[in-house]
Formats: C-alpha cells, sequence, structure tokens
C-alpha cells in the first residue's frame, strides 16, 4: 500500500528503506561519542550516524523544506521554502531508546511529516510514524486515511494491517521517571491504573507505544517534581505519538489537552506525554490538578 501524497511516500520510502541500514550499521556503534545533542544528553556513535544519515536522505526529496532531528541544534533548510505552502518539514528522532544500544533491547525510529516550517504544533502534521526494530522490524505509518502496520524485507514494506484502532479493553501499561519523582496527582493516577492493567515498559518510547497500539492501554512520561517538562521532546516523539495515537481513535495529553495542540516554543520543547484508550486519558487529565 502506498501514501497517496508523493512527497509523504518518499519520505516514508527512504526511511523504509533506511531501516535495514540502520538495524545493521548498529553493529560497531553502541558506544558513546564525546558530545550531548542539544537536551543535553550524550550521543550515541549510532544516534549521529542515522542523523546523518536520514538527514542527507530525506532533505534530498523534492517538497521537503526543512528536515530536523534531536541530534542537532537547528533545522536545515533543504531548497524549498520552509514557508512556502508546497514544502514539508520533517522532524525525526533519528534512534528512539538509544540507551537500549548497550543492553541489546528494542529501539525505533520516529518521523513527523508537518505542512509548516518548524517548530510547529502537532495540529500541522499530515503524517507521522515509526519504525520498531524488535525481533523483526515493522513500520507504522498514520495519515489522514488511515494507520497501518507494515513488516520490513530488505528495505520493501509488506503491508500486515490497515484502519489499525486500539483495543476496546486496554491491557498494558508502562510510565517512565522514577517512582519518588513523580509528582503526586500522577502517583495516585498510576496506583489506579496498576490495579487493572500489567506493567510494560522497556525504556524505549516506541516499542512501549506499539504494546499499548496493539493490546491497548497507557503509556505517559510524565512531568516530573525535578522536570516539570518531563523528558520528551514535541516536536519528535510527543506529537508523531500523539497524531498516530489520535488516528488510531486514543487519545494523547501533556497533562491537560491533546498534545497536537501544544503551540512549540522552540524547536527541542519538552512536554509531558501520555498517550492511551480514550478513557484512560480522560481520568489521567480528571485527576492531574
Ligand atoms: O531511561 P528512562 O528515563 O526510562 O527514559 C526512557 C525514555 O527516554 C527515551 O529513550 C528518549 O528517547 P531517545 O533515546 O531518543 O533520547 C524514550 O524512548 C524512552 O521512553
Ligand atoms: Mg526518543
Ligand atoms: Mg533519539
Amino acid at each position: 500500500m502506498t501514501v497517496s501524497d508523493p512527497v509523504v511516500e518518499d519520505v516514508v520510502a527512504t526511511i523504509s528503506r533506511s531501516a535495514t541500514e540502520i538495524t545493521q550499521g548498529l553493529i560497531g556503534r553502541r558506544g558513546a561519542v564525546d558530545e550531548e545533542n542539544p537536551s543535553g544528553e550524550t550521543q550515541m556513535e549510532a544516534d549521529v550516524w542515522a542523523d546523518e544519515m536520514l538527514g542527507e536522505r530525506l532533505a534530498a526529496i523534492d517538497g521537503v523544506g526543512q528536515y530536523a532531528s534531536e541530534e542537532r541544534p537547528e533545522a536545515i533548510d533543504c531548497g524549498e521554502d520552509p514557508d512556502s505552502s508546497d514544502a514539508y518539514a520533517v522532524a525525526v528522532d533519528p534512534l528512539d531508546g538509544s540507551s537500549n544500544l548497550r543492553s541489546n533491547n528494542a529501539m525505533g525510529t520516529i518521523f513527523g511529516v508537518y505542512d509548516a516550517a518548524l517548530p510547529a504544533p502537532g495540529e500541522d502534521l499530515i503524517a507521522a510514524g515509526y519504525v520498531l526494530y524488535g525481533p523483526i522490524t515493522t513500520m507504522v505509518i498514520a495519515t489522514e486515511e488511515t494507520v497501518a502496520e507494515y513488516e520490513m524485507t530488505g528495505g520493501e514494506r509488506q503491508l500486515i494491517e490497515r484502519d489499525i484502532a486500539l483495543p476496546d479493553e486496554p491491557v498494558v501499561y508502562g510510565f517512565g521517571g522514577r517512582v519518588p519523582d513523580w509528582p503526586a496527582d500522577f502517583e495516585r493516577y498510576a496506583r489506579e491504573v496498576e490495579d487493572d492493567l500489567k506493567l510494560r515498559y522497556g525504556g524505549a518510547m516506541i516499542a512501549d507505544v506499539n504494546q499499548v497500539l496493539t493490546y491497548g492501554g497507557v503509556f505517559a512520561y510524565p512531568a516530573l517534581e525535578s522536570s516539570p517538562e518531563g523528558k520528551l521532546r514535541l516536536q519528535f516523539e510527543g506529537n508523531p505519538i500523539g497524531y498516530v495515537i489520535e488516528r488510531a481513535g486514543g487519545r494523547s495529553s501533556n497533562g491537560g489537552k491533546s498534545l497536537l495542540s501544544v503551540e512549540p516554543d522552540t524547536l527541542h520543547d519538552r512536554t509531558p506525554v501520555h498517550i492511551g484508550n480514550a478513557d484512560l486519558i480522560d481520568r489521567l487529565e480528571e485527576t492531574l490538578e
């Protein structure tokens, strides 16, 4: 199944082709480099390498006016005028969960295609999705038409399911941050949720979110006492995941409203992230003061 917008299809096909190379190229790139990303986190060799590869390839696509990633301070302009209505901006988390490289656990690549110059609210997304490097490599793509899952073989994507929707009966939950660092209201919510759902937390947002999409439930990286903005980045993580989950019939929230309606101040803004079945996110918003 191809995506009907040709620029989005080019973006998706480029990420599909790169996904196989990324999994293979992780070998030998599991160490840290002596640099920090704009969020002040130590970069891994694979973070920098995947960003360079995706940046070069995505910026070369006709119709892409900007490429931005978690790993570089500024968006790069790529020929088209990023403010022009013909140009899309592509925001990428080249490797999500890269601290899992050392322990060889799941990771992902996240992308969002915005019909606006960055930083932009998630309401400007026209497509978003992710690659999940698990025991097999899969890709989830959300557009205005549908949410679909593919298996990846040799850079080609094979459709597994379209019109994906969150199951009605939620099963799993996963919350980031240390429990003593959770604000009291979020802890109250967690105590309620853990009565009903099973804990699944792997330290890579994409792997945890894909469990929510598959089984139903809730994932959160909440506001912390030590970091009221949480950990995850709005442009590269919160918005694309919010878009996928909302297109699949769920809800996203920064604690008060949809992630997609949050106005960003800067490219690397952080935000508390909560996504999942609509009634679980409604309950969260009622519990947070
Ligand atoms: O180690 P922690 O605090 O549980 O954080 C895990 C979270 O941080 C992240 O790894 C941040 O993403 P990056 O690896 O892209 O920086 C998320 O994928 C994950 O949900
Ligand atoms: Mg990430
Ligand atoms: Mg990352």
